[in-house]
């Protein structure tokens, strides 16, 4: 069953028209977020800083020159997190872990023996995140994000946008790894416009789409986005149902497979209830989904390794006052993803 056609679009649109008078579009700024919001509709703002890591540039390829700061919520810092893993640049690429709690100041870092899992700034020995963008231009005032890509030697941001922090890892220090880590390309040539086609309904409907419903201001922007995300979900199932796996574009593990994981593996145990994406579970209605997710999980190292249920939870559920005002997390889904 189409879960979407569960909630149809007329009705939707009928609900959203005799609850609601239709106002003019008014623009605002999501206080959660700092995005934007037009009638009612998040609009994610653009990152700042766009360099590349390459050869005879600012900022050549060498071994522990380079910091990847992110957060375990994050999904967009989560597809950072899986690349170096699946590139073997652990060793390459020194991290910063912050703490799961983002508050009126943004990220943190955590006091020492404060959690586990969290790693410090072991570069500038910072306080909050923002004194990495303040460090970059004290008059800063955009969005202050995860991940970062940073160079430790110039101390300058490289890059903090995701989907270009993944290409610059998926070839800038292949020179420097193992040949069976150097061999491996995500977005190879002969399948790079079969991604970019995917990446774009991806983003747009599932990626963003959860935050889109989840920070939707009005009825009718969360009903139309939560619509749309599930439409998508129908069709991931559907191509899932058909290939023969186990990634999305069958043997070949790809870029695809990196950007929507991190999705998907919050979908269940956060966006369900906490960004109110509940006409349906991976669990009990996308078997084809749910499938192809647990195997990544379990069976891909790299993806298991850079997923921690508690900071995902902890982190949308107390952070995000005016959608959870009380902070408290919700105990289930048990278990956070099912065995194989
Ligand atoms: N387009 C960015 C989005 C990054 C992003 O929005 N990260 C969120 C965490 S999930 C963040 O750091 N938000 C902090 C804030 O908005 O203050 C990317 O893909 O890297």
């Amino acid at each position: 069953m189409q879960l979407a056609s569960r909630l149809n679009r007329r009705d939707v649109q009928q609900t959203a028209k005799c609850c609601f008078k239709v106002l003019q579009p008014t623009s605002s700024i999501n206080i959660a977020t700092k995005d934007n919001s037009i009638n009612g509709e998040f609009v994610r703002s653009p990152t700042s800083f766009h360099n590349v890591i390459a050869k005879d540039s600012e900022f050549p390829p060498e071994k522990d020159r380079y910091h990847l700061y992110v957060s375990y919520a994050c999904p967009w810092a989560t597809r950072a997190l899986i690349t170096r893993q699946l590139k073997g640049l652990t060793d390459v690429i020194s991290l910063s872990v912050v703490h799961w709690h983002m508050d009126e100041n943004g990220w943190r870092f955590a006091e020492p023996d404060e959690d586990p899992d969290c790693i410090p700034d072991t570069v500038n020995g910072f306080k909050r995140l923002r004194e990495l963008y303040l460090q970059q231009n004290p008059d800063y005032s955009g969005r202050v994000t995860v991940p970062v890509l940073y160079d430790k030697k110039t101390k300058k941001i490289v890059n903090n946008e995701s989907s270009e922090v993944i290409r610059i890892l998926y070839t800038a220090f292949d020179d420097l790894i193992e040949p069976k880590y150097k061999s491996l390309n995500f977005y190879p040539e002969n399948l790079q416009a079969q991604i970019d086609e995917h990446n774009d309904w991806i983003y747009n409907d599932i990626n963003n789409g959860v935050y889109k419903s989840g920070f939707a201001t009005t009825q009718e922007a969360y009903e139309k986005a939560v619509t749309t995300l599930f439409k998508s979900m129908d069709r991931v199932e559907s191509i899932l149902a058909e290939s023969d796996g186990p990634y999305f574009l069958g043997k070949d593990l790809t870029e695809i497979d990196i950007r929507l994981f991190p999705t998907l593996i919050r979908f269940d145990c956060c966006y369900v209830q906490h960004f109110k994406c509940n006409i349906g579970t991976i669990r009990h209605n996308y078997p084809h989904i749910n499938k192809y997710m647990k195997n990544l999980y379990w069976n891909v190292p790299g993806f298991k390794e850079v997923t921690n249920f508690r900071h995902i939870k902890f982190h949308y559920t107390k952070s995000h006052k005016q959608i959870n005002p009380l902070g408290i997390t919700p105990v289930g889904p048990i278990p956070d993803i099912e065995p194989l």
